[in-house]
């Protein structure tokens, strides 16, 4: 299970969707589960306080569990801004790598693509992550991506690198360069 972690506009979804859609089209099944497509329905019933992010995060923790069991490649790409919530995923027995997107909230807020930020230091929004909520930075993640200057592409390429580096040398570039290769792990 990968959990991609950030702020809004980090660049999460952009990354998971494109490492799903490699993944994918080489045979290796892999489903994101994001803040846009859980929040719509599983969770629609939770709002942004700490207690409900907390209950998003545990219920997200769930479901991937499911996932893997299945034997997906689960990608979590949630804002989860708080540390005591992350130790969900971290606790399950499940292979388990963190991801943070770290962009910098001055590029996030520039980026605004849903139009929130700007809502957020209107007031119309509250309890906004970066803004008058709290973002606690991931203390050890296993991959830090900067997205400033770097392409989609680039960033899901580095998260690949990290996962192909997981797997047997003789398979690595199988992963890279076939499609629909084998995927066997060490
Ligand atoms: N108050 C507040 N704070 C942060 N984000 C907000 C808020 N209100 C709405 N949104 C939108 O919800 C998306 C984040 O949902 P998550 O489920 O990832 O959040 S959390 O993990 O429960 O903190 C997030 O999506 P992304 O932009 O994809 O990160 C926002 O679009
Ligand atoms: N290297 C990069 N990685 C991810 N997104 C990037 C990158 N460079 C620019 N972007 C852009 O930043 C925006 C990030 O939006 P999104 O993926 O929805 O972020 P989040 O899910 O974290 O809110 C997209 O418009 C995307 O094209």
């Amino acid at each position: 299970m990968y959990v991609i972690l950030g702020l809004s506009g980090a660049g999460k979804t952009s990354i998971a969707f494109e490492l799903e859609a490699y993944l994918v089209s080489r045979g290796i099944p892999a489903y994101g589960l994001d803040g846009d497509n859980i929040r719509c329905g599983l969770n629609k019933d939770l709002s942004f306080s700490k207690k409900d992010r907390e209950e998003n995060i545990r219920r997200v923790a769930e479901v991937a569990r499911l996932f893997a069991d299945s034997g997906q490649i689960c990608l979590c790409s949630f804002v989860s801004p708080f540390a005591e919530d992350r130790r969900i995923h971290k606790e399950s027995d499940l292979p388990f790598f963190e991801v943070f997107v770290d962009t910098p909230l001055a590029v996030c807020e520039q980026r605004d693509n849903k139009g929130l930020y700007l809502k957020a230091r209107q007031g119309i929004i509250k309890g906004f992550t970066g803004i008058d909520q709290p973002y606690e930075t991931p203390e050890h993640p296993e991959l830090v991506l900067k997205t400033v200057d770097c392409t989609v592409e680039q960033s899901a390429m580095q998260v690949l690198s990290f996962f192909a580096s997981l797997l047997c040398p003789v398979y690595i570039a199988d992963f890279f360069y076939w499609p629909h290769s084998l995927f066997v792990s060490k």
